[in-house]
C-alpha cells in the first residue's frame, strides 16, 4: 500500500495536487482517492469501490478501445488551442463557470474550443454553478457554438428539470453531481432531469454498481475520471469497456493533466481513442509519487476511521 501525492500540471476544479492511496488485492493495483474535504460517508463510497477492484477486479470488456473527450480546464482563451490539440480528441469538454469568471470568459473559452476543433463535437461542464436563469441565459448564448451537451449546469436535479424543460431540447442536459453526490440518483431519471448521465467509478462504489445504476437509469451514460493514476483511470476505462452502449466519448483524458505516474505506460489516448489494456505498475514510479511522511498520516488515519465506520476489510 501506498500514499501517493501528484501535482497537477494544470489547476483544475481548484485542485493542484492530487493525493491518494493505491493498494494491491488478489485481482491487481487499485486507487482510492476521494477529494480531500470530502466526509466520511462519502469517502467510504469511493473506498467499496477500490476494495471490489483489488479483489475483484474488473467487468469483461465489449469494445477494445475507448473514444474520450479532451479536457479544457479553466485557462486563458489563448491556451486552448494548444491544449487542445496535444489532447489529439475529437470532442473536447470545456470547463465553464469557474470561481471568479463571468459569461464573457466563457464566451471566450469556448469560441477558441470552437476554432480549435471546428468539426468536433463540444460539451460545457458548469459543475452546478448556475442558477437555472444564470443557466438559461449562459447556454442561450454558448449555444452559438454548436454543443453537443451541458454538464450539471445547475446544483439540484429538480433545477435541471426545470431547466431542461424552458431549453426544450435546444441543448441536451447531462448530470453528473446530481448522480454521484446525491442521496438517490434515480431521481434524475424520475425528474426527467437529464437527456445524459455521467458515471464515475469510485464515487458510485465500483463498476458493478455503476453497470447496474446504468441499467436502471436507462439513459446513456458517459464514463468520467475523478483525476486519478492510471490505476484509477483503468477502473473507469475498464467500466466503458462493459457498457452494452457507449455513445458518447468518455471523460478519461484526464491523465494529462497529472505530472507524474505509477506506470511507464500511462492511459493516454491516441487519436482520441484510449485502448483497453491494464495499466502495469512500476515500483520505481510508484516509489517516486510516495507522499511526505504527514501527508502519509492523514491518508492512512482517514482510511482506518472510513473503513471501520463502514464496517469493511482492507484487502
Ligand atoms: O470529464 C472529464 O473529461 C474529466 C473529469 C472531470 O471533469 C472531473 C474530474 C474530477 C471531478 C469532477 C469532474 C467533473 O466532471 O466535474
Ligand atoms: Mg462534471
Amino acid at each position: 500500500m501506498i500514499v501517493f501525492d501528484i501535482p497537477l500540471l494544470v489547476p483544475f476544479r481548484g485542485v493542484t495536487r492530487r493525493q491518494g492511496i493505491l493498494f494491491e488485492g488478489e485481482a491487481g493495483w487499485a486507487e482510492w482517492s476521494p477529494f480531500r474535504e470530502y466526509g466520511d460517508e462519502e469517502a467510504a463510497s469511493w473506498l467499496r469501490a477500490s476494495v471490489a477492484a483489488a479483489r475483484e477486479g474488473h467487468p469483461e470488456p465489449l469494445r477494445d478501445h475507448v473514444a474520450v473527450n479532451g479536457i479544457i480546464p479553466a485557462i486563458g482563451p489563448a491556451e486552448v488551442a494548444r491544449r487542445a490539440a496535444e489532447s489529439g480528441c475529437r470532442t473536447l469538454k470545456v470547463k465553464v463557470a469557474a470561481p471568479g469568471e463571468g459569461l464573457d470568459d466563457d464566451v471566450a473559452r469556448v469560441a477558441a474550443a470552437r476554432a480549435a476543433l471546428p468539426g468536433g463535437a463540444i460539451r460545457v461542464d458548469a459543475n452546478g454553478a448556475w442558477t437555472p436563469d444564470r443557466a438559461e441565459e449562459a447556454i442561450r448564448e454558448l449555444a452559438q457554438f454548436g454543443l453537443e451537451y451541458v454538464e450539471q449546469p445547475c446544483a439540484s436535479a429538480e433545477e435541471l428539470a426545470e431547466l431542461r424543460r424552458r431549453l426544450d431540447g435546444m441543448v441536451a442536459i447531462a448530470a453528473d453531481e446530481s448522480i454521484r453526490r446525491a442521496a438517490d440518483p434515480l431521481r434524475v431519471r424520475d425528474l426527467g432531469a437529464a437527456d445524459v448521465v455521467v458515471l464515475k467509478v469510485q464515487p458510485l462504489g465500483g463498476a458493478a454498481a455503476c453497470l447496474d445504476l446504468a441499467e436502471r437509469l436507462g439513459l446513456p451514460v458517459v464514463v468520467s475520471s475523478a483525476v486519478e493514476t492510471s490505476v484509477g483511470l483503468e477502473a473507469g476505462l475498464r467500466l466503458a469497456a462493459a457498457l452494452p452502449e457507449l455513445p458518447f466519448a468518455c471523460g478519461l483524458e484526464t491523465g494529462r493533466l497529472l505530472a507524474r505516474d505509477v506506470t511507464a505506460h500511462p492511459l493516454l489516448p491516441a487519436a482520441g481513442q484510449i485502448e483497453v489494456r491494464p495499466a502495469h505498475v512500476d515500483a520505481d514510479l510508484l516509489a517516486a509519487c510516495r507522499a511526505d511522511a504527514r501527508t502519509e498520516r492523514w491518508w492512512l488515519d482517514r482510511l482506518h476511521r472510513v473503513a471501520a465506520a463502514a464496517g469493511m476489510e482492507l484487502p
